[in-house]
């Protein structure tokens, strides 16, 4: 079987190459083929199977496409109006893998923050959750991360990130809870202490 580069929108599998997104940073979807074949043989699997003669292409294609976040700008708005209050974006779904196991994990992100200077567009919140999400995670550090990138960007006067989610390689194996679901949350600033803005957040 050969592997080139050159194949790249067929190994993604989009409808329009135009549209192929860039690869996360030290993705090689060649190399990732090869070792997807080399563990199906290792599992002791048939690589003749009609079923899987293609199985490495799509795995590999799988795991660079959730592992690259989509490209976007990161619209801010000045706050003009001096908005003062609370702005939460509630239930963004969002989808990660687990660093331990290489297996989804997966469930909701609510995000708030009390403005500064300015304001961000409101998709870019759910955006910003999955440019931390679409990569190798733990839970606790994607959740600081996406409470630091908005400290960074906004400097607004407080940050809240709730972040639940069910773990497959809780649900499917070792220990086999399927259905729990684990909370983290990192607030900041004016948000820091426990109080009526807080109780906004989903809890
Ligand atoms: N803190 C934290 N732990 C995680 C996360 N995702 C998976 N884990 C845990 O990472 C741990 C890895 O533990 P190990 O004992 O090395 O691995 P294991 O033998 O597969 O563990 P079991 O899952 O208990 O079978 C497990 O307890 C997982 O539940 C996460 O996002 N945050
Ligand atoms: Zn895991």
């Amino acid at each position: 079987m050969s592997i080139t580069s050159a194949s790249l929108p067929d190994l993604l599998a989009f409808d329009d190459p135009e549209t192929l997104p860039a690869l996360a940073p030290g993705i090689d979807l060649p190399r990732a083929q090869a070792a997807i074949a080399e563990f199906l043989r290792a599992l002791g699997r048939d690589e003749t199977d009609p079923h899987l003669l293609d199985t490495p292409r799509r795995v590999a294609a799988a795991y660079a496409e959730m592992l690259t976040p989509r490209e976007t700008s990161w619209t801010t708005f000045p706050n003009d109006d001096g908005y003062q209050g609370l702005v939460l974006v509630k239930d963004i779904p969002f989808h990660s893998l687990c660093q331990h196991h290489l297996l989804p994990f997966r469930g909701v992100a609510h995000v708030g923050y009390l403005p500064g200077e300015r304001l961000f567009g409101l998709s870019k919140l759910a955006r910003g959750v999955e440019l931390f999400a679409r990569d190798l995670q733990v839970q606790e550090r994607l959740t600081q991360q996406v409470a630091d990138w908005l400290e960074d960007t906004l400097a607004p006067r407080g940050v809240g990130v709730v972040m639940e989610a069910e773990h497959m390689c809780m649900s499917l194996r070792g220990v086999q809870t399927a259905g729990t679901m684990t909370r983290t949350s990192v607030f900041t600033g004016l948000l820091s202490d426990d109080g009526p803005l807080r109780g906004q957040f989903p809890h």
